[in-house]
């Protein structure tokens, strides 16, 4: 027998394991069967060079468990090591460096992961012993039996050996007994070596027998060692990549579109990336992409890995490039694969390009589908964007699709404003602004329906990139307004007749604390509606954005300001004009002479305080237009409230407000009780 001490500089190596006991125990077992899975492949290259002359055509790793015994055994057929290369595998592990490496990174345990796949060693996080049984492929090689018990010194015995292979014996210590557990151990390997390229097999496949669930003699494989990534997509239908989706993902929807990647340069990279259905709380979406390394699965959140929209995507990602055993911060710097994140980026977009030219019908038909998706990586991505102008569509209220080009040459004419500007019109929600729809559409004018979560921001985003567009939403204003086409508005009503009017409008308008109004008046003919509330898309998007953040700025605290835009041209509105005339008429005219008299008056001692410095000007004088001005106010508030009376009791105003709000979708509860009500007994 022969004893010795493993090759460490320092007694650091046991330490290190420790220090990975607080990460991801589970791995130990990746880690000895990926060994053994090398061990085999290795043995089978030989085998194809002729340098090996035995029989590799049925071999498989088998991974046991022994309850009794407090063993896990990890055993293959493949090339097995001679003492010497245990010597050069096993003991002088490449931690020569690992005194220099401590050093720098001590208090980072995960850098330590990052920086080592610890491998072979990893078992020590769950072994107070570990055996390794070894024989060699080479001939006249003598097969061993090393022994660790997790101290720098070991065994290394000549023993009997049978069989070329290697059996890791794993003596689970009394911290880790939850790894002699059938279950773990079929979940781990579940997680871990579902898609390994060699067979591999633990516990026997079970049947049903009278009632009974039995063991048959067959062994159980847990891996498909051809997972459909590894194919060629021409041997491939869609059926097999909707087969392999479901092998993934078991309970979710069939996916929309798939890409197979095959890179091998620069960098080597295989995979199939998935388009799910994306509902509007993506969120619980993200992060299902999993990331391989020759088929041994490394990680399922690609988070930091890959450009934040693509995570909305799933599938599988291979690459011998990326790092086994690292950390997040780790791969997230790693050189290759940012390479890799922005090629997979350019074959998402060149993919959807593809389909969106070669079957627009099918890209329509699962757009609203896909869009988020599209839509989140416009957003997050300038180059993405870029693409994406080519296949983005817009849907207008008609469901027809257009791309943004397309889109533009179909309203450029009717739509441009003074300014150049081709304003996009849209509604966010088809049913609540209908009469603006339908009103816009009457003007002859499209309406696109921007209604998802992200719409707000790509609308900024347009704006921005594409600076002769604007959007505006249907109720923005009425729909003459929309889209202005001249500065010149013709003027229905005259400053003063404004003035009096809007106190009785105002007077019948809601009081609320969330919302303000601002009474208008504009002559929108008389087929129109009485009233229109509207809302300035300007402070609307301020309003959207802060509620979208949290509501924590001062647009986020404004009440909503809509306006009130009253038809002059309507025959009802006509009729209260008339009736205020007709009422207030003489009090209105006495109010008026009062108003003009005190504001002539008012002028006159401005004027004579005209070029004096304010010292110079008798204090009397002073306190004569203070009295004038407080009298005029007063005059001018009487004369509001005057009309606002008349508006209050004023029903037919009253009730065209309702209506107006009523067809906002504001009139709720017992108001709306009211409403209705008062509309029965003006019908009476
Ligand atoms: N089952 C096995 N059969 C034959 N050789 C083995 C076996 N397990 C380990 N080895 C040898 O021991 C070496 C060290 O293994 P270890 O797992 O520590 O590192 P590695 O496999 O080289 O790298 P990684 O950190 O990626 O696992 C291997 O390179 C291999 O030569």
């Amino acid at each position: 027998m022969q004893t010795g001490k493993i090759g460490v500089t320092s007694e650091n190596l046991f330490p290190i394991i420790k220090k990975f006991l607080y990460s991801d125990h589970d791995i130990f077992l990746r880690e000895i069967v990926s060994n053994a899975v090398d061990a085999t492949q290795k043995l089978k290259t030989l085998a194809s060079k002729d340098e090996y002359k035995g029989d590799v055509t049925d071999l498989k790793v088998r991974v046991k468990l022994d309850k009794k015994a407090k063993t896990i055994t990890v055993s293959d057929n493949g090339i097995g090591m001679t003492a010497e290369e245990i010597e050069k595998y096993i003991n002088e592990i490449a931690f020569s460096g690992a005194n220099d490496f401590l050093e720098k990174y001590k208090d980072d345990a995960n850098a330590i992961i990052g920086h080592f796949g610890l491998g072979f060693y990893s078992s020590f996080m769950i072994s107070k012993e570990v055996d390794i049984i070894t024989k060699s492929y080479k001939e006249g090689s003598k097969p061993v039996k090393w022994t660790c018990q997790g101290t720098p010194e070991f065994t290394l015995d000549e023993i009997e050996k049978e069989e070329v292979g290697t059996d890791i014996v794993m003596h689970i210590n009394e911290d880790s007994e939850e790894f002699l557990d059938e279950n773990k151990i079929s979940e781990i390997l579940n997680k871990y070596c579902k898609f390994l390229p060699v067979p591999v097999v633990f516990r026997k496949q079970k049947e049903w027998k009278d009632g009974k669930e039995v063991e048959t003699d067959k062994d159980n494989q847990i891996n498909d060692t051809e997972p459909a990534w590894t194919k060629m997509p021409a041997d491939l239908k869609d059926e097999d990549y909707n087969n392999f989706y479901r092998k993934l993902y078991p309970m979710a929807d069939e996916p929309l579109f798939h890409i197979h990647l095959n890179v091998d340069y620069p960098f080597n990279l295989t995979g199939i990336l998935y388009f799910p259905k994306i509902k509007n709380n993506f969120e619980v979406q993200k992060n299902k992409i999993q990331l391989y390394s020759n088929q041994v699965f490394v990680t399922d959140s690609v988070e930091g890995i890959v450009p934040e929209f693509l995570t909305l995507l799933h599938g599988v990602l291979d690459s011998p490039d990326i790092p086994l055993n690292v950390s997040r911060s780790y791969l997230q710097s790693d050189s290759n694969v940012k390479k890799i994140s922005n090629h997979i980026t350019k074959k998402v977009a060149d993919r959807l390009s593809e389909i969106f030219k070669e079957s627009r019908e099918n890209f329509e038909k699962k757009w609203d589908d896909l869009k988020i998706f599209i839509e989140y990586g416009m957003l997050t991505d300038d180059k993405f964007y870029d693409r994406a102008m080519k296949f983005f569509l817009f849907k207008n209220t008609e469901g027809k699709y257009f791309t943004f080009e397309e889109y533009e040459q179909l309203i450029k004419e009717s739509q441009t404003d003074k300014d150049k500007k081709v304003v996009h019109l849209y509604t966010t929600n088809q049913e609540e602004q209908y009469t603006f729809v339908e009103d816009a559409r009457a003007k002859g004018y499209d309406v696109l329906i921007l209604d998802d979560v992200l719409a707000p921001h790509l609308i900024n985003r347009f704006e921005q990139k594409q600076t002769d567009t604007s959007f505006v939403r249907v109720d923005a204003d009425v729909a003459e307004n929309l889209i202005k086409k001249e500065d010149s508005e013709k003027e229905d009503l005259s400053w003063e007749e404004k003035q009096e009017l809007s106190p009785v409008f105002q007077a019948v308008v809601p009081e609320k604390n969330d919302h303000t109004f601002i009474v208008d008046f504009k002559d929108l003919g008389e087929n129109a509606s009485p009233m229109v509330i509207t809302r300035s898309e300007f402070m609307r998007r301020m309003k959207d954005m802060s509620a979208a953040q949290g509501g924590m700025n001062m647009y986020g605290d404004l009440p909503d300001s809509l306006n009130l835009v009253v038809n002059t041209a309507h025959p009802l509105v006509k009729k209260v004009i008339e009736a205020k005339d007709k009422k207030l008429s003489t009090q209105l005219e006495k109010m008026n002479a009062d108003i003009a008299a005190q504001k002539a008056e008012a002028e006159k001692l401005e004027k004579a305080k005209e070029g004096k410095k304010e010292e110079e000007v008798p204090q009397a004088e002073k306190e004569q237009l203070e009295s004038v001005n407080n009298e005029l106010a007063k005059l001018e508030e009487e004369k509001r409230s005057k009309l606002a009376d008349f508006g209050k009791k004023n029903k037919l105003a009253k009730q065209m407000v309702d209506l107006a709000l009523l067809a906002n979708n504001m009139l709720k509860g017992a108001d709306l009780d009211k409403f209705v009500r008062r509309s029965v007994e003006l019908i009476k």
